[in-house]
């Protein structure tokens, strides 16, 4: 078995001119096939830029990225930007053609010479993305989600060996984007192919990526298994990204019953307990945020707030008076 990795970028930068603080900074890293990785990261911190310099979009200032052992060419070098054995879905659907129907907008990326073969692959993607039913709908009749469908069924039909998607599922509704998460697991479980991405999201990271990459001013400052970097991230950074995590003072913390050593404390809601006190005393539920099968509960003590989450809704309402106890919390 070869050992060249199959996908990496060796010191790989690119700093937009005139904005020394923007871009990637010299970044290395491994891509491993047939698996999802996330890269995650605040608003300007570079996500794009590493997605596009990896695809072949942007050239590099330093470095390069290889395919297999190859160099990626940049856009400098090659009149049409990208590697044949990748492909690229961005939120932005605009090489759609919106007055075709959904099965053409498909079938028109393979070509013209085996009908049979070209009828067969169509179909299977439009399967395989649970479209089928919609394949005789003009695309401008789509709902952005759906259109959203249509850009990524058009790139896997092609059967890239990498797929990177940059906020894809960022127009599509909540119900649409969990369908259209587990159809490309799904489809990385089936086909092998290696994807890449690039999300906001904690939630969608965390359940459909295999490696998260976390990214901060241009550098990746962590990376690892989701679940690993969700429970022990090195970084307060990471954390925030995270989860909707409560963040103390060592004043604030000894509120909760929390010793600690360094700056920071960080209690996940889930890491809280509470249970109910005689008046006057402890923490006051501010708020109750019904959110279907559990709640989040907003508790304030001398100005300090903690959220947690509660798993049996309609048990605390605001105005009580509650004991936290917290179970784990992380010091930075
Ligand atoms: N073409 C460009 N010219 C100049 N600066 C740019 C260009 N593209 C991005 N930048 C800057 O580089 C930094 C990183 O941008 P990038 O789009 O890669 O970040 P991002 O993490 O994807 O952000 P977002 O989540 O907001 O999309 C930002 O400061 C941005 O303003």
């Amino acid at each position: 078995m070869s050992d060249t990795p199959f996908l990496q970028a060796l010191a790989v930068s690119k700093i937009y001119p005139g904005k020394q603080l923007s871009g990637v900074k010299p970044t290395n890293m491994v891509v491993q096939p047939g698996k999802i990785t996330a890269i995650i990261g605040e608003s300007g911190s570079g996500k794009s830029t590493l997605l596009k310099l990896l695809y072949g979009l942007l050239s590099p200032d330093t470095g390069e990225v290889q395919f297999k052992g190859e160099r990626i060419w940049g856009p400098e070098e090659k009149l049409i930007p990208g590697h044949d054995a990748m492909k690229m879905v961005t939120q932005h659907t605009d090489d759609l053609n919106l007055f075709a129907k959904v099965w053409d907008n498909v079938a028109a990326m393979l070509p013209a010479t085996d009908l049979a073969a070209k009828q067969h692959k169509t179909e299977q993607v439009l399967k395989q993305l649970n479209m089928l039913h919609m394949a005789e709908r003009r695309v401008a009749d789509l709902s952005g989600g759906e259109k959203q469908r249509v850009a990524i069924a058009r790139a896997i039909i092609t059967r890239p060996q990498v797929l990177l998607l940059d906020e894809p599922f960022n127009q599509v509704d909540t119900s649409f984007r969990e369908g259209l998460q587990s159809d490309i697991r799904q489809i990385v479980k089936e086909t092998g192919l290696t994807v890449i991405m690039v999300s906001h999201d904690p939630a969608e990271v965390l359940s459909m990526a295999d490696a998260l990459i976390v990214l901060q001013n241009g550098e990746i400052i962590e990376h690892g298994h989701p679940k690993a970097l969700y429970q022990s991230p090195r970084n307060l950074y990471t954390a925030q990204l995270l989860s909707n995590c409560n963040v103390l003072t060592t004043t604030e913390a000894r509120l909760c019953g929390v010793d600690i050593k360094k700056e920071h404390a960080v209690i996940y809601p889930e890491w809280i307990k509470i249970k109910v006190v005689t008046p006057n005393k402890g923490w006051t539920v501010k708020q109750v945020l019904f959110k279907g099968f559990y709640e989040d509960l907003i508790l304030e003590q001398r100005g300090v707030s903690l959220r947690i989450v509660n798993e049996e809704p309609g048990k605390y309402t605001e105005g009580d008076k509650v004991a936290v106890r917290v179970g784990k919390w992380l010091e930075y």
